[in-house]
């Protein structure tokens, strides 16, 4: 089992984001956040919309720079996306006119590896994901999860040292996502990847993560960060697993009343 690593790998310090809005204005989007994510983990962002979830994880990314405080990954300054480090999305990113197996090696070839080594590695990410017999299917007769699937085997044949997932399994069914939140844990348990993972789902981010930071709005903020003490995979109907839950959806409410008793005061 993959336990909370002690080196730390990603370090935000005193990290502050502000965009100017459409009116001019300049807004906090997030405020004040320090978080270590040790090397290895698998840590979940939860929150409610608006608090800042993907600003966070896209200053980890290199998407976006910080208007204050500092962002460090394995020691070096965030100043700009990484090869090493990938982020999946939403919405898959596949390109429709090349075949699964074209999309995983597209990313091969764009970082210079010969394609002697790409066909193998691109094979073996998608038997790692259990789409082999799909290699030379096109996106558009996959469905969601498949296509879903298609895009991490395409972030993990370039074998990278950390994975960014922004609410990668939101447009999913709940079947489909139940049983790729099951692979991404075999996944992540074979390939030791760090993965940051952003959700809006609560019981998501508890069968998922090794710790969930919980983030609040108004202006974006970590709220508090729980360990969450239960082995993969997780029995998601074990008294352990309602407990767990229980203390995550009591901060949540928490951080629901808190926003609207302050919004209240400021009225
Ligand atoms: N490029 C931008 N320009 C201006 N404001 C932005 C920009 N990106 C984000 N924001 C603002 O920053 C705040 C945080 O947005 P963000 O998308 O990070 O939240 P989130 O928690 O991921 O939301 P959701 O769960 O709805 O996706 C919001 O008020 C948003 O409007």
């Amino acid at each position: 089992m993959n336990a909370a690593a002690n080196t730390a790998q990603i370090v935000l310090e005193g990290v502050e984001k502000r965009f100017r809005s459409a009116r001019g204005e300049m807004q906090t989007a997030l405020t004040q956040v320090d978080l270590q994510i040790g090397a290895g983990e698998f840590v979940c962002l939860v929150g409610p919309s608006g608090c800042g979830k993907t600003t966070l994880i896209n200053l980890m990314a290199g998407f976006e720079r910080p208007s204050s405080g500092l962002v460090t990954i394995d020691g070096k300054p965030v100043s700009g996306p990484d090869p090493d480090h990938i982020m999946i999305f939403q919405d898959y990113g596949l390109y429709p006119w090349r075949s699964v197996l074209g999309n995983v090696l597209f990313g091969l070839q764009a970082r210079g590896i010969s394609a002697a080594e790409a066909r193998p590695r691109a094979l073996a990410a998608l038997e790692l994901v259990g789409l082999a017999h799909a290699a030379e299917k096109h996106p558009h007769e996959l469905s969601g999860g498949m296509k879903q699937r298609v895009a991490i085997a395409r972030a993990l044949a370039v074998e990278p040292s950390i994975l960014f997932m922004d609410e990668p399994f939101a447009a999913l069914d709940a079947f489909t996502r139940l049983h790729l939140q099951d692979e991404l844990l075999r996944i992540w348990e074979e390939t030791r990847s760090t993965v940051v993972f952003v959700t809006h789902d609560l019981d998501e981010a508890i069968a998922l993560g090794q710790r969930v930071v919980l983030m609040a709005s108004g202006p974006g903020r970590v709220q508090k960060v729980l360990n969450i003490p239960l082995a993969h995979p997780r029995d998601r109907t074990s008294d352990d697993f309602a407990t767990v839950r229980r203390e995550l959806f009591e901060e949540f409410h928490l951080v629901h009343k808190r926003a609207a008793m302050a919004a209240e005061y400021t009225i």
